[in-house]
């Protein structure tokens, strides 16, 4: 549905490229998390698969076509199987809620038939109805975000491109935001979100691509926001037959007798070696003695880094 085959961007120059040789697909029907500090290439990435920049190496193809290669008159034509949502919900202002959502087929030159069916239609799906009436600024942020939604996804695009919806958005409102997209990705719309909404990323564990300094540096099916790190905690105490995590606990005790059935386990990770994401990441696992020496399922997907316990400062004693 998207495909960058090796994507470069560079805007000036004199800096560094805001995209650097970006190879990545995403697929029809996919829900993917675009993160990554400010300044990493996010909007870089949406702006070039609408066409609004073009690649300065490499090629971007949107459903099939490389869009450099599309003739001008062809690029509104892209535009229109993509819908748009910002942070900024960029409303016409002085259009009630219902004409927001029809202009966007009107330009289009639907029949006011369709328009009149189509955005109510859209406007129950993103939990609206009733509002038609009401302008812009008598809605809620939470609101006006879901008129924007709904403007975006009237005439029924293939893909739907959000560049950090909830940005302006409390906690809960941004909850309600992430039910109507994902109820949008339901019915098929391959939907690409550019966040730092953690909370949400984590939440909704869908694929997550991260982006530094234009560079994908991760690449998740079931991503969180961020390398996992369990707050004030450094160590994680696993059942021996299962790997299920027990309990977690703090660097002071770095290994632990387990009761009869239980793991001792091992603590202690260094601050470069933290797992990405539990249970796969976990280190530095170390049977018990008592428990004859076996290695947790958990310790054997683990990464091979094999810092012994003994190898730690603060070892434990065994
Ligand atoms: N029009 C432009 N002209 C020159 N440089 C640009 C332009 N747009 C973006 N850049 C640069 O490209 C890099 C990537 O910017 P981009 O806006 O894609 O990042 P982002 O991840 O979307 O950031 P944010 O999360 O702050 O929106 C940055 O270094 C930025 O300064």
């Amino acid at each position: 549905m998207i495909r960058f085959e090796q994507v470069t961007k560079v805007y000036d120059r004199t800096s560094r490229a805001a995209l650097d040789d970006v190879t990545v697909e995403f697929e029809r029907g996919e829900f993917v998390f675009l993160v990554g500090a400010s300044g990493s290439g996010k909007s870089t990435f949406i702006r070039l698969v609408l066409r609004e920049e073009r690649a300065s190496h490499g090629a971007v193809y949107v459903t099939g076509r490389n869009v450099a290669r599309l003739p001008s008159w062809r690029v509104p034509r892209l535009r229109r199987s993509i819908g748009v949502v910002f942070q900024d919900f960029r409303l016409l202002p002085n259009k009630t809620v219902f004409a927001n959502v029809a202009f966007a087929m009107q330009v289009l030159g639907r029949r006011r038939a369709l328009i009149n069916q189509a955005v109510p239609d859209v406007l129950e799906m993103v939990g609206l109805a009733g509002k038609e009436k009401r302008m812009p600024h008598e809605l809620s942020g939470g609101e006006q975000q879901r008129v924007a939604i709904a403007r975006a996804v009237v005439n029924r695009p293939a893909i739907l491109l959000a560049d950090e919806p909830t940005g302006n958005l409390d906690p809960e409102t941004s909850r309600g935001i992430m039910d109507v997209l994902d109820r949008i990705n339901q019915n098929g719309t391959t939907v690409v979100m550019a966040t730092h909404d953690d909370d949400i990323v984590n939440a909704m564990r869908r694929r997550v691509v991260e982006l530094s300094d234009g560079v994908i540096v991760r690449d998740e099916a079931e991503g969180q926001y961020g390398p996992f790190i369990a707050p004030e905690t450094d160590a994680v105490v696993l059942d021996a037959q299962s790997g299920v995590t027990l309990f977690e606990t703090t660097p002071v005790v770095s290994a632990l007798q387990g009761e009869p059935g239980a793991a001792t386990l091992l603590t202690e990770q260094p601050q470069d070696q933290r797992p990405v994401s539990p249970p796969t990441g976990l280190l530095d696992l170390r049977r018990s003695g008592a428990l004859g020496g076996r290695r947790t399922p958990a310790a054997d997907t683990a990464p091979s880094t094999d810092h012994g316990a003994t190898d730690h400062e603060g070892e434990a004693t065994r």
